[in-house]
């Protein structure tokens, strides 16, 4: 199997180049595609520097964007893919709201585009970056596959619909093969904290904020709600290491080229366990040894009480299970922030 030849989108951005190194190291042949609008080609180089030599030879990289369909069909013509994972994406919520036309031309049509020419070249093997935000709100918790799905923004709505299509695609044309993946909360980086998240500008997401704040980049970490009706008030998540997230996909790959009647088929990647914001404030201050000054601050609009996953249906069928808790997550996101403070390009970024 390792010998397949895999299309990965966005592979220069965080989960990307995680799941490429694995990738790599499972033995597959890796072309990226990645218009480096939220990553760098640096990220891409520590991936070629963790690899070696002889593995890096395995890996192209493609400056391309999924919205100029000639970028892609160049790419078809050249290589035979047995599959597509497909990262590629803008994923700021919050943007989403305020620029939705950029998510529906960016999300939509470039992956649009991608499907269209996947078909056309016969590579019908597809797995898609899903999110836990397609659940919503949800009324129960843990979240389980075949929960009624909602979109509650532009970005959510990007990747519900993006779903919908997949299934559409797979109902048409049964030699079609799609995994979508739900992707809860990932966090943390690479062991050798040469690879992690790097977001331009400041971070709406937790980790990556706290990380500013531990490196003094960000002065405190504003904690959105704590009147939820949970154990300390804060909301609850089901935080995942991104290196599980990167195996998940190689499972799905795994799983695609060996079942001919998966159709379009959803998993949730999570570790079906829930921490508060306190609980990861306190986690990270204890792998790190910093003290993470907080302010105490008003819900966010549109945030959920408690979202974690179950893992059964992952667990089962992709023979896929988180490895990584808390504290291990806390330890490499440390790690990567204390190596690279001001992420891959330095001060200058
Ligand atoms: N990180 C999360 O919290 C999270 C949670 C759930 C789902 N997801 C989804 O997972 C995927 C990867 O997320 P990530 O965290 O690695 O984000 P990321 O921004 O680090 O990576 C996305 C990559 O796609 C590239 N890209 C964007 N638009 C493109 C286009 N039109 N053509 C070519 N390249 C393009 C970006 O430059 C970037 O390198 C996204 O689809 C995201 O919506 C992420
Ligand atoms: O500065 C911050 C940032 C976040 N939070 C809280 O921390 C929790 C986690 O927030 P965040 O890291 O932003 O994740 P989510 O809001 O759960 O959303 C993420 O996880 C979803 C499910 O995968 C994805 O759809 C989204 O794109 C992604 O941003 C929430 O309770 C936030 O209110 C804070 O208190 N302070």
């Amino acid at each position: 199997m390792g010998d397949k030849n895999i299309l990965v989108t966005g592979g220069a951005g965080f989960i990307g180049t995680h799941t490429v190194l694995q990738l790599l190291n499972e033995g597959f042949r890796v072309s990226i595609i990645d218009n480096l609008d939220n990553s760098s080609e640096e990220a891409v180089k520590r991936v070629r520097e963790l690899v070696g030599v002889e593995l890096s030879k395995k890996l192209e990289f493609i400056q391309g964007d999924l919205r100029n369909k000639d970028d892609i069909a160049n790419l078809f013509s050249r290589n035979k893919f047995d599959a597509v994972i497909h990262f590629a994406g803008l994923k700021a919520v919050g943007e989403s709201v305020a620029y939705p036309f950029r998510y529906f031309d960016n999300n939509m049509i470039g992956s649009i585009n991608l499907y269209q020419i996947m078909a056309k070249y016969d590579c019908k093997k597809l797995v898609f970056s899903s999110s836990a935000t397609v659940y919503g709100q949800p009324d129960k918790i843990p979240c389980v596959e075949d929960f009624e799905l909602k979109a509650m923004n532009p970005y959510g709505r990007t990747k519900l619909f993006l779903e919908e299509i997949a299934r559409d695609i797979a109902n048409a044309d049964a030699e079609w093969r799609v995994i979508l993946l739900r992707y809860f909360n990932p966090v943390a980086a690479h062991e050798s904290g040469r690879l992690g998240e790097d977001p331009k500008g400041i971070p709406n997401n937790l980790m990556p904020y706290i990380q500013q704040v531990a490196v003094g980049r960000l002065p405190e970490l504003n904690i959105y709600g704590h009147d939820y009706p949970t154990k300390d008030g804060t909301a609850i998540r089901d935080y995942i290491h991104v290196m599980d997230l990167a195996d998940g996909h190689v499972a799905a790959l795994r799983k695609l080229f060996t079942t001919k009647n998966i159709g379009c088929t959803a998993y949730n990647l999570g570790t079906g366990r829930g921490a508060s914001v306190l609980e990861m404030v306190a986690a990270f201050e204890k792998a790190s040894g910093k003290k993470i000054p907080t302010k105490l601050c008003p819900r966010r609009p549109g945030d959920a009480t408690a979202v974690y996953a179950s893992t059964e249906k992952a667990e089962k069928e992709l023979g896929w299970k988180a490895k990584y808790g808390i504290d291990e997550m806390c330890r490499d996101q440390w790690n990567w922030a204390s190596e690279n403070p001001w992420g891959y390009q330095g001060k200058s970024n």
